[in-house]
């Protein structure tokens, strides 16, 4: 099913590793049809450079796979809850691409400091919170998607206006109404962080670090996959290995 907008999708996410927007199985892009109410996502762990169209995992807007062999990605919970908080959205990317991450570890906004960056986000980026220690134990819907809207409904943002969000301590989501325009929204961001970064530098305005981050933080102790769950490399491995 769905065989046209896996392959929408699947050329968006390779479009990611051509951008340099991701190292090794890191990031993953969506796209969903509005009318079936179902999006088709990359699988969790899957090299960029392996996947194949007939990979991609299809999902219904409650989170639950509804066709594919393998796990879907670990942000299935942040994608589907923006496409239900989202409504005008076509497409998702997130990545760890490493300038935007840097802010979101600091926990500081993309600030709109030139015209690259208004040119695609009107308003400063946000930096959302990470979910607290207690959030992710209790395992409350174990997803970021919900610090992202609450941060755009306290900040009175337009998700059309600024299309994307830092999630502290693990990177940037990006979105636009299709999947390419996400890709291009995502390697926007990037290119403006790293400029905002240098602007700083050049005009001594960087921050202190703040006491949150030299404290011990949640995915230190314990691991990222503690959280997100097996995804496919890791469960290759654990197989392998077993
Ligand atoms: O940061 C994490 C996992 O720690 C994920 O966002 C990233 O590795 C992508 O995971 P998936 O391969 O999509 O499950």
């Amino acid at each position: 099913m769905l065989e046209a907008l896996k392959q929408e999708v699947y050329e968006a996410n390779m479009q990611l590793p051509e951008l340099g927007l991701v190292t090794f199985t890191w990031g993953n892009v969506s796209g969903i049809d509005r009318e079936k109410g179902l999006f088709v996502i990359k699988p969790s762990g899957v090299d960029y450079d392996a996947l194949k169209p007939e990979d991609l995992v299809v999902v219904n807007l409650k989170g639950e796979v509804v066709e594919g062999e393998m796990n879907p990605s670990s942000d299935t919970p942040t994608h589907t809850y923006l496409y239900n908080h989202f409504p005008n959205i076509g497409g998702i990317v997130h990545t760890h691409s490493p300038w935007a991450v840097s802010f979101a570890a600091a926990k500081m906004d993309i600030s709109a400091m030139n015209t690259t960056h208004a040119d695609t986000f009107f308003g400063d980026v946000p930096a959302a919170d990470a979910l607290t220690q207690e959030e992710i134990e209790a395992d409350y819907e174990g997803n970021t998607g919900k610090t992202i809207v609450k941060t755009f409904n306290e900040r009175g943002l337009d998700y059309e206006a600024v299309p994307a969000a830092l999630v502290s301590q693990h990177g940037p989501f990006a979105w636009g109404p299709t999947p390419a325009k996400a890709v291009y929204n995502s390697k926007v961001l990037e290119v403006v962080a790293e400029e905002d970064f240098h602007t700083m530098e050049l005009t001594h305005q960087s921050s202190e670090l703040p006491q949150y981050l030299l404290d011990k933080h949640y995915y230190r102790k314990h691991g990222a996959n503690a959280y997100y769950g097996q995804n496919n490399a890791h469960s290759k491995d654990h197989a392998a290995r077993s």
